[in-house]
């Protein structure tokens, strides 16, 4: 019998990774693996009609990539896994959100387990810098994904009373892994009664953070801004990136800031 039809490929000069990856599941199930500047397209390779068999992803959805080895002593594979958030509709809606996709792959062409990590870590690492060069609007001009400083030691704050405790299970259910995912590193600080954020950051030795990120409703943001305007040094202080994840039950000012800054 003929094997599957070779992959429809890209015009050379974009694709920039090629490889022939099994799934991390499905081992038997093969797939071409096609990065260019601009998506990760992976391909089955089935004898089944193209299209449906082809997913293109954007790597302006990517948060990030890495590549690891298995439990398996005796497995010589390396596995190499891609986190995507693109705006999907979501079943019976009429409303796209962003939605989690992982993309897993299994490289276990070489012998050597080495070098088979060392071909998953190449990928994992052409994968983050490509989408490090994605551009986005902001403030009316496109930026660089990499220009828009990427925090690396932040602060979370969750209010575990905000929103009746929506706040803490958003953050065990999706932020933590989420950033995780991203490779940014956080600090978790559960507040524990009113104007515990407050007092905080009037004392906190900011310079161990580069952002401050708030989650709750609007109560916990008016305290950390509070907090900070209290200090002596409130106009460095105030000048410290702030983030709000809404957790609240109104999130009117997380709504309002959103919309303003477009
Ligand atoms: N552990 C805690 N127990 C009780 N109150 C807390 C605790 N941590 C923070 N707070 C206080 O809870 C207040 C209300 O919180 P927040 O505005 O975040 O939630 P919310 O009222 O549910 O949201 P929204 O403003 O969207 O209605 C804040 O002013 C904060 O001081």
């Amino acid at each position: 019998l003929p094997g599957p039809p070779p992959p429809k490929l890209e015009p050379t000069s974009l694709v920039k990774l090629y490889g022939e990856f099994t799934g991390t599941s499905n081992r038997k199930g093969r797939c071409a693996v096609i990065l260019t500047e601009k998506d990760l397209v992976v391909q089955r390779l089935t004898s089944a009609p193209v299209g449906r068999n082809k997913v293109v992803l954007s790597l302006k959805d990517c948060v990030g990539c890495r590549a690891y080895r298995g439990n398996d002593s005796a497995d010589t594979a390396a596995y190499l896994v891609a986190y995507f958030y693109p705006l999907k509709r979501r079943w019976m809606s009429s409303r796209v959100s962003r939605q989690r996709v992982e993309q897993g792959f299994r490289l276990a062409s070489l012998q050597d387990p080495q070098a088979n990590l060392e071909e998953a870590e190449k990928w994992a690492r052409a994968v983050r810098e490509r989408s490090a060069r994605q551009q986005f609007p902001r403030n009316g001009e496109w930026v660089l994904m990499s220009q828009m400083s990427r925090p690396c030691q932040m602060m979370l704050l969750v209010n575990p009373q905000s929103g009746k405790g929506q706040a803490l299970t958003l953050y065990n259910n999706h932020i933590q892994r989420m950033l995780n995912e991203a490779g940014i590193k956080h600090t978790l600080v559960i507040t524990e009664r009113q104007n515990h954020a407050r007092e905080m950051l009037k004392e906190a030795d900011l310079s161990q953070w580069d952002a401050l990120v708030i989650m709750s409703g609007d109560g916990l943001l008016y305290e950390v801004i509070n907090g900070l305007l209290e200090r002596p040094d409130w106009e460095e202080a105030i000048r410290t990136p702030l983030g709000i994840l809404p957790g609240g039950s109104g999130n009117a000012l997380a709504a309002s800031i959103h919309h303003y800054s477009g």
